[in-house]
């Protein structure tokens, strides 16, 4: 297949990838009712490691609770799945896909009597972004659309349902010739990206939309707060951000497991800073990545190595 790996879990098996399939009628695929994760494992100097990836578990079992899905199965057996699927496939890096939805039996909105399916899928995956967005930064635009409010859905449980929203600001933003989208909250201040959260830096201090700003709390951006903190920086990580601040911040960058740490060089018509990665993400971002790929031997306890 063209993403270069043939085996999936599906609730305790592993399956070809053609026979990874479900029913047309299965409810996820109707109203959005699924909750995912997205992780990394990275190709560290001491092998392959997932990285946070019981914070990731722990978040797909919370996504779970709104919508009453019994994952039935242990954060055990989907460690040893996700780990035997990367050794069955020989990746060394790769990202990660749990799934968990409400699967084929009746339809209506209330899945009733629907069972809840686990999958779990690997592929290698580069940088979210592009390889020239995480050295040069990229354009991203306002969006029209704001994000949901999440007092009208859990923002902070990862549901399949959410990405419309996700793909509407983003392909808006891509149409309009720009990389990605940043979406407003129904207060009209900064949430973050489709699939990314957001950090500012003004004057030497770091600030990101805190968790009562309807977004995802960020596995990423909690990791990076931790690493900013341990730079000695200052995170402000409970504000509001207005829309008008995108344009006087002196830096911009997007976090994510998969976008990993983007910078951002513009903002709709607004050049951010020099119009280049700023020299705080920067620092930043080299400590991420020397982090991942155990570089250092610091956050040791964010890894779970696959071959252990
Ligand atoms: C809306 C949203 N906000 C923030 C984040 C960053 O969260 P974290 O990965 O825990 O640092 C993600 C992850 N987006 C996932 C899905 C991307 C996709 O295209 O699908 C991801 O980065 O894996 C989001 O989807």
């Amino acid at each position: 297949d063209e993403m270069d790996v043939d085996t999936i879990w599906m609730d305790g098996e592993f399956v070809d990838w053609e026979d990874a399939q479900t029913h047309v009628l299965t409810h996820g695929l109707h109203y959005g009712t699924g909750v995912f994760e997205g992780a990394r494992c990275y190709d560290t100097e001491n092998g392959p490691a997932l990285f946070r990836w019981e914070e990731h578990v722990d978040r797909l079992f919370q996504s779970c609770k709104p919508y009453e899905m019994e994952i039935g199965h242990s954060h055990e057996e989907l460690t040893e799945a996700t780990k035997e699927l990367i050794r069955r496939q020989d990746l060394s890096s790769c990202y990660i896909r749990p799934l968990v939805y409400y699967g084929y039996k009746s339809l209506g909105v209330s899945p009733q009597d629907c069972p809840t399916k686990t999958t779990i899928a690997v592929w290698p995956w580069g940088a979210y972004l592009g390889e020239d967005a995480i050295e040069n930064g990229i354009d991203v635009k306002v969006s029209s659309w704001r994000k949901h409010a999440s007092s009208q859905i859990p923002t902070n449980a990862k549901t399949t349902g959410l990405y419309v929203n996700s793909l509407l600001a983003g392909e808006e933003a891509r149409r309009n010739g720009f990389a990605e989208a940043i979406v407003l909250n129904k207060e009209g201040n900064v949430a973050e990206g489709p699939g990314e959260n957001i950090f500012l830096v003004r004057d030497g201090e770091i600030f990101t939309p805190g968790l009562s700003e309807s977004i995802l709390d960020g596995i990423t951006r909690n990791a990076v707060i931790r690493i900013a903190r341990d730079l000695g920086y200052t995170v402000h990580d409970t504000v509001s951000i207005s829309r008008g601040e995108l344009n006087t911040a002196d830096e911009l960058f997007f976090t994510g497991s998969a976008a990993e740490v983007t910078p951002i060089k513009r903002v709709d018509n607004v050049t951010i800073g020099e119009g280049t990665r700023g020299p705080i993400t920067e620092e930043i971002q080299q400590t991420f990545f020397d982090v991942v790929e155990r570089r250092t031997d610091e956050y040791e306890e964010w890894f779970d190595y696959v071959e252990a």
